[in-house]
């Protein structure tokens, strides 16, 4: 699948543009602030229909506009796909395949996807637990949009156990009403786990071939969940979890808040044996973050038998030359690159690229 034409109308810094792309890598270059991030962000946004870094998705509509238009072209496998997105300042979203508008991810084509990566993702493996946590049951959840509801339930139950922990507080006589929560919480609790767990074998299996290759299997790198809850053996994560939260029923009530749970798990990443938040460079960090990103491709290619679109702003500086060339040197799918300077790009992959100078929101 690859992206062959992007319309754009007061998205971002950009007013107007239609640009046609190769199956191949394309380069997005320029000085600071021209709009090679937004333009991204914009194929990003027609493939994934949400924003890389927008707090809000209004934030991507031109200054002072009512709107913003997108418009993709993309050949997969099965035909050619004409996508439109439309996006109000006080209003939802509207998406459109062909003339059919669509209101649900299930009605859009699943060929479409694309993974995107920039330096502040390094925080993936250095910042807080939850951005681990929301990058591995965002990945179950693409896969398998079913586990959105086990996702909702989880959440709804422990908002629940949590305001009940706050009542109890007054009225401690109300303990043995926490049993049905319990129960439900662990049940949830439980599932997301063992998904996270299945999930987490086939991204790191993966990430571990790509970190080998990367380093000319110099380094190793290991992934591995972190719970206070032994899952060990997947049939007992249920009545573990239970346990658990019985015995530490007094420091929660006190607290208002459960402190035992996959909402408080972890991922821990290892290269030789060593925490990376603690040991690893910056540079390692970053391509152990790179590594979790060419495995989600290669994952989505398994599934939906189609490479998403990869999105790389701004990569190449950061690296040192030899891991520019293995990066991109087997490259044959579709691949946008954003970079200040093309001397950052390695001599043999600027000749099999297609450039793309960016000024002032415009093709320069
Ligand atoms: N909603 C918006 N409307 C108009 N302009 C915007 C909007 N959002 C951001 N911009 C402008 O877009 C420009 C930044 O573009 P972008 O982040 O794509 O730069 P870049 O070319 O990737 O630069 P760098 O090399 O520094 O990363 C800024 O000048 C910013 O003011």
């Amino acid at each position: 699948m690859y992206l062959y034409n992007l319309r754009l109308y007061d998205f971002r810094n950009f007013l107007e543009l239609d640009l046609e792309f190769k199956n191949g890598i394309n380069i997005f270059y320029g000085d600071n602030a021209q709009g090679k991030t937004n333009l991204l962000e914009a194929i990003y946004f027609i493939t994934e229909l949400r924003a890389t870094r927008a707090f809000r998705e209004q934030e991507v509509i031109r200054y002072d506009q009512p709107l913003a238009f997108l418009k993709g072209l993309f050949s997969t496998k099965a035909g050619d796909i004409d996508r439109q997105v439309t996006i109000y300042r006080n209003q939802k979203k509207e998406v459109k395949e062909g003339e059919n508008k669509k209101s649900r991810w299930s009605e859009l084509d699943p060929s479409i996807s694309a993974v995107y990566f920039s330096p502040e993702d390094i925080d993936l493996v250095k910042g807080e637990p939850s951005l681990r946590r929301r990058f591995i049951d965002n990945l179950i959840y693409r896969i398998r949009p079913s586990f959105y509801k086990y996702l909702q339930g989880y959440q709804r139950v422990l908002t629940q156990r949590n305001t009940l922990l706050k009542t109890i507080k007054i009225k401690p006589g109300m303990t043995k009403t926490l049993d049905p929560w319990d129960e439900q919480l662990s049940e949830l609790g439980s599932q997301l786990i063992n998904e996270r767990l299945k999930m987490l074998q086939r991204i790191s299996s993966l990430s571990q071939d790509y970190f080998k290759t990367f380093t000319h299997k110099r380094n190793d790198l290991r992934i591995s969940y972190r719970s206070e809850i032994d899952f060990s053996n997947p049939e007992l994560i249920k009545a573990d979890y239970k346990n658990k939260l019985i015995l530490n029923r007094e420091k929660d009530i006190n607290r208002s808040f459960t402190s035992v749970g996959p909402h408080r798990d972890d991922i821990d990443f290892f290269i030789d044996g060593k925490n990376i938040k603690h040991y690893a460079s910056q540079g390692q960090q970053r391509l152990t973050v790179l590594c979790l990103m060419f495995a989600q491709r290669n994952l989505l290619y398994t599934e939906k038998g189609e490479y998403p679109i990869l999105l790389l702003d701004d990569v190449m500086s950061e690296l040192d030359i030899h891991r520019r060339q293995l990066i991109l040197g087997q490259e044959n799918h579709q691949v946008f690159i954003t970079t200040t300077d093309l001397k950052f790009i390695p001599e043999e992959i600027l000749e099999k690229s297609f450039l793309y100078p960016i000024k002032a929101g415009t093709l320069g």
